[in-house]
């Protein structure tokens, strides 16, 4: 049966506009991102590039669309961004429900990626912490894990950067979209991760 999709002119303008607005206020705070973010990204290529030429891996977490990026993100260091590579090691601590379930049925969902981290993570490596409010106790924690383990932390985080940012030290790497709004700031996330990808490629391959 075709769908009729039938539905007033005036509701039909207010839906287009409202899409409209969301276009431009992502592309407004990726302007903004794009003023203050650049330098930090760069450090974070040239880390995980050496990290990934010593032998190191990337272990990246977060939760709901945020577990979503981080399995984005090791998806194309495995598999490929835009070109063909070597496998670069890259593993998201979202994806095991058995070990996702036993920790936070266990112990408490706020460990469920520290654990991970204890138990895979070596010196060497980096935690990708990827969080829109910058306060998840889970990523919070897998960040004071990986601290402790000498494991430099990438932070991916909005509103000022919450807790997160009061973890980080001078080796370390703050992306902290500038934005309130869950969305906003994931999508901003997104093109961080991709500049990183593409960064981590032009290193390896030019
Ligand atoms: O994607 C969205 C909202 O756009 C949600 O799934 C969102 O990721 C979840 O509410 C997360 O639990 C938020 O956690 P965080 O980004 O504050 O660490
Ligand atoms: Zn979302």
């Amino acid at each position: 049966m075709a769908h009729n999709n039938v539905m007033d002119k005036d509701t039909l303008e207010r839906l287009r506009a409202r899409a409209s607005q969301h276009f431009l206020d992502s592309i407004a705070v990726k302007q903004e991102a794009e003023k203050i973010l650049p330098d930090q990204v760069a450090r974070g290529i040239v880390a995980m590039t050496d990290c990934l030429r010593a032998g190191g891996k990337v272990m990246a977490c977060g939760n709901g669309g945020s577990a979503a990026d981080a399995q984005h993100f090791a998806a194309e260091l495995i598999g490929r961004f835009e070109r063909e590579r070597q496998e670069l090691a890259a593993i998201a601590l979202t994806t095991d429900t058995s070990i996702l379930t036993a920790v936070g049925n266990d112990y408490s969902y706020d460990e469920i990626f520290a654990k991970q981290v204890r138990g895979l993570g070596k010196k060497g490596d980096i935690l990708i912490g990827i969080s829109t409010s910058g306060n998840s106790k889970n990523v919070v924690r897998a960040i004071e894990a990986a601290k402790k383990m000498g494991i430099q932390i990438i932070a991916l985080t909005g509103n000022g950067g919450g807790k997160i940012a009061t973890l980080l030290g001078v080796d370390d790497i703050h992306l902290c979209a500038p934005s309130t709004r869950t969305a906003r700031i994931q999508e901003t996330h997104l093109v961080l991760l991709h500049a990183l990808c593409d960064g981590v490629d032009h290193l390896l391959l030019d």
